[in-house]
């Protein structure tokens, strides 16, 4: 299909690395080799690239690394470690304290110095099941507890 015929919002480009031609949805930069037959979608139909979160870690003495820089040697189990992150998300959903509040006092990682913010990221940056309850909130919305091997962690999305 010459370029004059491609539907709206597609932009032909050569592969350097194949010498193949892609096509770019000009909207969400995704790309597919495939040549289009509609209109491209402004928005990924796959989600975000990237996210940007905020988490409250608490870790429990089977974490992967069971020290920080609140604690050396941390000995809770991790029913303990649940019952915590519990009771600060319950803080966190009646608005009597703030997420960046609880994490710079509570949270094991190193990022509680930053209000828990973790910066963006995209796939495969971060342990699965913390990616995947990162990429399923909304921006705004606050997870229920995960489990991951660094110990309980509640999830703010914020961009
Ligand atoms: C993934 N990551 N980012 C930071 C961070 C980001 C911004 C500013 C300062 C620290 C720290 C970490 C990290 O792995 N911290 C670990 C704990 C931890 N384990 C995680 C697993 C998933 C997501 C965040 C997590 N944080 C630690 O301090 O022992």
């Amino acid at each position: 299909m010459a370029d004059e015929q491609l539907p709206a919002g597609w932009e032909k480009r050569l592969s350097r690395s194949t010498g193949q031609h892609y096509y770019l949805n000009i909207y969400t930069k995704e790309s597919q080799w495939d040549v289009p037959d509609k209109p491209a979608e402004p928005v990924s139909s796959s989600g975000p690239e990237q996210v940007q979160c905020s988490h409250l870690l608490v870790k429990h003495k089977d974490s992967r690394r069971p020290s920080s820089w609140r604690e050396e040697n941390i000995t809770r189990g991790k029913d303990e470690a649940l019952e915590l992150v519990r009771s600060y998300r319950e803080q966190i959903a009646q608005g009597k304290a703030s997420f960046a509040e609880l994490a710079s006092k509570y949270s094991d990682c190193s990022s509680a110095k930053r209000g828990g913010d973790l910066g963006p990221f995209g796939k495969g940056a971060m342990q699965k099941p913390f990616e995947e309850a990162a990429f399923a909130l909304k921006v705004g919305e606050l997870s229920e507890p995960v489990f991951t091997d660094s110990g309980v962690h509640i999830i703010l999305r914020t961009v």
